[in-house]
């Protein structure tokens, strides 16, 4: 039971997730007297989704994006940190379950967060390639890297266009920065005139089931990034729906169909829930029903924040976006609540403030819904560049994160770029070249 965390006479509170939300209520209760604060996480770090696709595509390394929770929480002597899953939690007896032990709780905030929704579509749960965690990132990278070094030896366009060809699922902000990132890394990063391989062989597609790209924002917004999407030479289908992927070939609804090994998942989420709720305030999307103070329907000590939460305001009747800014928002307005709580005093209702959606389209572009106003192109992406960075934990990180980039930005630095092998001695590279045009000449026929 509660494994090593000291007994105290103050209130302990048992957060579950180091995400957006957790972490943010965390820090914000860490210097309390009143509270004893367990942040439980799966991993020791706090994973910066947003940046993801930069790992994906081999612009930042991962460590980039990844920060210790022991680093940030320093020598805080009132934040224990446990690293395990929680399986499970027993309301009645005011504890959860974790592979460590039972942990118990005067109060317990579920932060858990989301997963990748595959719509129990079983073929593209084992074949596609999700990417909602930084190992998910990484092996992405790796496919993509072996995939070119595997196209360097293969013997028929087939095998080579399904090697080297992506597709991508979801015109959300993940699947619309990833193929920008793409075909950006296909236009500057890998070795134009290669003897061996032609990278514009490789052809990315975007498939969206809705009419728009970028569906939750503005009409400006969805068109640009279309158009920047497509001057990048990304092929976007708008309202057609993956409906089957056997690993080789992607099957579409309109019974067209492309040829490819990779398909990436990013048609949605699905949130999650810890096991022992009860099933009445799990709702659509496995969120869970809470009220104004985040408290579960039902609990006056259970509370869910984040992605994971479903809480309805006038404004958001179906819940808020689930983005990192509702998350933030909820960690900071609960650890003000608790302080009321334990003082006697009225918590107050949450309202989210809805600072802005953006997404940016490869290197120096991308579009930004602010409240009241609405910008795309050159200076959006600086305001991007800004809004994020900011977003990352620590001064000394986000200078870190930002000084990696940049390299990366000027120099074109990449992973990718040193892994290519070196070049064939001339003789060899002009019967590739007329091997390669011959293949071209019969795919078009
Ligand atoms: C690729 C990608 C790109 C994104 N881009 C953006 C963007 O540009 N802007 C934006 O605002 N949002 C973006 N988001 C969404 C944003 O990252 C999420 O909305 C946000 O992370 C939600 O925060 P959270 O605290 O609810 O949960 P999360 O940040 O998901 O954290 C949940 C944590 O809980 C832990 N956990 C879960 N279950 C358990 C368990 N049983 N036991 C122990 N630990 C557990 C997880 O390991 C994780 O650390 C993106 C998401 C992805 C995947």
């Amino acid at each position: 039971m509660n494994p090593n965390i000291p007994q105290t006479d103050r209130k302990r509170v048992v957060i579950v997730g180091a995400g957006f939300g957790g972490l943010k209520l965390a820090r914000n209760l860490s210097s309390r007297k009143e509270f004893q604060v367990v942040l439980i996480n799966k991993q020791n770090y706090h994973e910066f989704q947003p940046l993801y696709y930069q790992v994906a595509t081999a612009g930042l390394e991962a460590n980039s994006i990844l920060f210790p929770l022991r680093a940030v929480f320093g020598n805080c002597k009132n934040v224990h940190i446990r690293v395990t899953n929680v399986t499970g939690v027993r309301t009645a007896d005011k504890a959860i379950d974790t592979e460590l032990g039972p942990i118990t709780y005067d109060y317990l905030v579920m932060a858990t967060g989301a997963d990748t929704n595959f719509f129990n579509q079983q073929n593209i749960i084992e074949k596609a390639l999700p990417m909602k965690s930084v190992s998910e990132a990484i092996a992405l990278r790796n496919r993509m890297l072996q995939n070119f070094e595997d196209a360097l030896s293969v013997e028929t366009l087939d095998e080579r266009e399904g090697l080297m060809d992506v597709v991508v699922v979801g015109g959300g902000p993940t699947g619309v920065e990833l193929c920008g990132t793409l075909a950006e890394m296909r236009k500057t990063v890998l070795p134009k005139d290669y003897p061996e391989l032609d990278f514009k062989m490789m052809d990315i597609y975007l498939i969206e089931s809705g009419a728009e790209l970028l569906g939750p924002m503005s009409v400006q917004s969805q068109e640009h990034s279309l158009k920047y999407l497509q001057g990048l030479g990304v092929n976007v289908r708008l309202n057609t729906r993956v409906k089957d992927f056997d690993g080789r070939i992607v099957t579409m609804n309109d019974g067209s169909t492309l040829r490819t090994n990779n398909l990436i998942w990013a048609a949605g989420v699905k949130a999650n829930p810890l096991a022992g709720l009860p099933a009445e305030v799990i709702g659509r999307g496995g969120r869970v029903s809470v009220n104004r103070y985040s408290q579960v329907l039902g609990f006056t000590d259970v509370f869910a924040i984040g992605d994971v939460a479903m809480m309805a305001e006038e404004k958001w009747p179906n819940g808020h976006p689930q983005i990192a800014q509702p998350a933030i928002q909820q960690g900071k307005h609960l650890a003000k609540n608790f302080i009321h709580w334990i003082h006697n005093e009225q918590p107050k209702e949450f309202t989210y403030r809805d600072l802005g959606t953006m997404a940016t389209i490869g290197r120096g572009l991308a579009v930004v819904d602010l409240p009241f106003l609405k910008f795309q192109g050159f200076f959006a992406w600086l305001t991007w560049l800004f809004v994020h960075l900011m977003s990352i934990v620590g001064v000394k990180n986000r200078l870190s994160i930002f000084l990696n980039w940049m390299a990366n930005y000027v120099t074109y630095s990449n992973s990718l770029r040193l892994i290519i092998r070196p070049k064939l001695p001339k003789g060899d590279v002009t019967a590739m070249k007329e091997k390669l045009s011959d293949q071209l000449e019969v795919s078009k026929t």
